[in-house]
């Protein structure tokens, strides 16, 4: 098992453009880790830097403790998509895989493997010229898996494919994962990460701004969010109001809450009264836990909001009253 060590890595390219600031990581084997950043974070940068087609200013980028330079047969460690253009366009998908498993003294079997793993058998004797983009990506992982190598470096892997070619890479890197391979997969969609990572590792304005587990993630960076329909709908607004919880309507006399768990707006409405006949607790989205840790890193940023801002009690302009869980539960306001 070999795990990508990137310490200190630092890289300008010119004085106004300093790519990275020196990010310390670990990318271990057995879990997908999703590699994240606003445009501009260094994502690009450290993946290059980690397979030799860059120098770092200072610090190491290395695999299994060794550069991406001093790997004696680099195929058979680490399998990377970068650049689904970076393929003659003259040549079949087949022809660029055997060109590919020649070169690196890979056995001829790998070819017709990896084309079957990435369901590119029947056209394999076609010119890649003639591809689409979600066919090329797909080429592009038949390379990366060809040496079979125990780390996997993927770079938007996802980009052009149809919906069952994303279904396709979530169930592939899952299984990549569980074969105790060590793999990295920077993406831009939320939801995909989401649906295949364990782990994150997040970088910002070419700093490290999270290395974590992704449900860690999620409890530290997203809000939790209730939504309740009560007896008395105006009763139950103007207790949860006059706690300075946030409260967006939801229609048919739904509350959405923001910032208290399940118990505590049960416990409000017994208060005030009224049943509550319908409560459920909502998980913030990554995309939102993203969003709320990365706000203001980007440069990037559009001005508008994206939703109704929730209304708020007096009591709710400031600091949000601590979510007391009742007497039973478990502490964490939520459920299990
Ligand atoms: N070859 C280069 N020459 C000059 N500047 C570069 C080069 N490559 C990257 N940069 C700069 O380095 C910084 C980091 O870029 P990088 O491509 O690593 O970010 P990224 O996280 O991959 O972004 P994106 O999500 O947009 O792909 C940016 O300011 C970028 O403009």
């Amino acid at each position: 098992m070999i795990s990508i060590e990137v310490t200190d890595l630092t890289k300008t390219y010119d004085r106004n453009r300093t790519a990275l600031l020196g990010p310390t990581f670990t990318v271990r084997p057995g879990r997908v880790t999703g590699f994240l950043g606003p445009n501009g974070a260094g994502k690009s940068t450290t993946l290059r830097l980690l397979l030799g087609l860059d120098r770092p200013d200072s610090g190491s980028a290395t695999l299994g403790g060794r550069p991406y330079a001093a790997l004696g047969e680099p195929l058979r460690t680490v399998g990377a998509l970068l650049d689904t253009e970076a393929v003659h366009r003259a040549r079949t998908a087949y022809g660029h895989l055997r060109w590919l498993a020649v070169s690196n003294r890979l056995p001829q079997r790998r070819v017709e493997e990896v084309l079957a793993a990435t369901g590119l058998t029947a056209v394999a004797r076609r010119r890649v010229g003639t591809f689409s983009l979600g066919m090329r990506q797909r080429l592009g992982i038949a390379a990366a898996l060809l040496g079979d190598p125990a780390v996997l470096i993927l770079d938007e892997p996802s980009n052009g494919l149809d919906p069952e070619g994303i279904v396709w890479i979530r169930h592939l890197l899952r299984r990549l994962a569980a074969q105790e391979r060590t793999v990295l997969v920077s993406s831009h969609l939320m939801g995909e990460t989401a649906a295949f990572a364990d782990h994150l590792v997040i970088l910002a304005g070419g700093r490290l701004l999270a290395d974590t587990p992704v449900g860690d993630f999620l409890e530290r960076n997203g809000r939790a969010r209730v939504r309740v329909r009560a007896a008395d709908p105006a009763a139950l607004r103007t207790a949860l109001l006059a706690r300075g919880y946030g409260v967006v309507a939801d229609g048919d006399g739904r509350w959405v809450v923001e910032g208290a768990g399940a118990g505590r707006v049960g416990e409000i409405a017994a208060h005030a009264g009224t049943a509550v006949r319908e409560l459920s607790e909502e998980r913030a989205s990554l995309e939102e836990a993203y969003l709320a840790l990365t706000a203001g890193e980007t440069d990037f940023t559009a001005t508008g909001t994206t939703g109704p801002e929730p209304e708020r009690g007096r009591a709710g302009r400031g600091t949000p009253p601590p979510d007391t869980p009742p007497a039973d539960s478990d502490g964490t306001g939520r459920k299990g």
